[in-house]
């Protein structure tokens, strides 16, 4: 029988706290269409502080805020996005950019730690005198911290270089910041200092801040009054969304402290991963809240069969491929929760029990 359910699928998972549920009760709220609703207005002007940027604008998704992001600094035909080919926003976002939006994408490789290399950026940028053939590059993205390359976070150093790139050229540059604040806790640098050279940026509310909903995208006045539009095409647009919004901003004022403490226990938790015959893993690479491991090929198990023996013991994690498993620390994890992750892994692999006789 299983006695507890221990949760590392992603930081996607977290329920509402009580003191969100409280302000979600409480929230002030008005028709957010029509005008504006008070709540989403005051997170919306929280997040343009947070993000030295000028405006805000909350959405329903971290996808819908890429989408809209891309949409419009793309609103020409024939526009080209140059992104990672292991980014979200290529691999996880059902080709949205595309299929809504008839951007066409360039893909770069990312490198292990998240980052494309600069000179393969410029490469990949098209030469407009080439415009009869080629689409016209408008767009880079980034993806900080990059969720395929285990949570790695891309320098403040790098961000402006591709910053200056995209200057240079004529092209925007747009972050995907799902896990930005994972990125400014772990460098220790404050977010409207990494997203400085960015024209754009997505964060995710619902991640490892917690919030049980959304994203806000935050840029010029101009691009978000553009962005508030495509929002509503895409049938985004909100009434009392104050309700929601109410959750969020208490999970950016509760949450953002909790981030150092996931990112401590991903440490410990892929530390003692590491000592576990039959798992590899880079302990060195785990910077923030996730962890990508391997099981060795000597090992019994499958991915699929790890992932299924440690469910019957209440431990959910998400396969990543036959051999590889991905863990997602946040907030609702505590400690004891990675001593009896580690203590399921060691019995499945080894055998062996410890002292919780597991
Ligand atoms: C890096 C990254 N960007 C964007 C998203 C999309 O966010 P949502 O799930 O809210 O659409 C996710 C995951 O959910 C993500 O990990
Ligand atoms: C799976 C992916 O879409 C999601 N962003 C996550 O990290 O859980």
């Amino acid at each position: 029988m299983i006695t507890r359910t221990v949760d590392l699928r992603s930081d996607t998972v977290t329920k509402p706290t009580e003191a969100m549920r409280a302000a979600m009760a409480a929230a002030v709220v008005d028709d957010d269409v029509l005008h504006h609703d008070p709540t989403a207005l005051r997170l919306e002007t929280e997040m343009a502080r947070i993000t030295g940027k000028e405006a805000a604008v909350f959405v329903p998704s971290g996808t819908m805020g890429n989408l809209i992001s891309v949409l419009v600094h793309c609103d020409t035909r024939g526009s080209e996005v140059i992104l990672g080919d292991n980014s979200h926003i290529h691999i996880y976002e059902n080709g949205g950019i595309s299929t809504i939006g008839g951007v066409h994408p360039r893909t770069v490789k990312n490198n292990q730690d998240g980052t494309m290399d600069i000179d393969l950026i410029e490469a990949a940028i098209r030469d407009p005198s080439g415009v009869l053939v080629y689409p016209t590059t408008r767009l880079i993205c980034l993806e900080n911290t990059h969720a395929n390359h285990g949570g790695r976070c891309l320098s403040v150093e790098y961000v402006d270089k591709v910053g200056e790139l995209a200057k240079r050229h004529g092209l925007k540059l747009h972050i995907d910041g799902a896990r930005i604040f994972n990125a400014s806790v772990a460098l220790g640098i404050p977010v409207h200092r990494l997203v400085q050279a960015a024209d754009s940026v997505s964060v995710c509310l619902s991640k490892g801040l917690g919030a049980p909903v959304g994203s806000v995208i935050v840029g010029s006045k101009s691009f978000i009054a553009k962005a508030k539009i495509l929002r509503k095409t895409l049938g985004g647009g909100m009434r009392q969304v104050g309700i929601l919004c109410a959750a969020a901003l208490v999970a950016v004022q509760e949450n953002v402290v909790k981030l150092e403490g996931d990112h401590k226990k991903a440490k410990i938790l892929a530390e003692g991963l590491s000592l576990i015959k039959g798992i590899k893993v880079d302990v060195a690479s785990v910077e923030t809240n996730i962890i990508f491991f391997d099981i060795e090929e000597s090992s019994k198990f499958t991915a699929e069969k790890l992932c299924k023996y440690l469910e019957e013991h209440g431990i959910l994690v998400m396969q990543e491929g036959p051999l590889s498993i991905r863990i997602v620390l946040h907030h609702q994890i505590s400690e004891s929760d990675v001593q009896y992750t580690l203590s399921c892994f060691q019995h499945a692999l080894t055998g062996v029990q410890d002292q919780n006789g597991i």
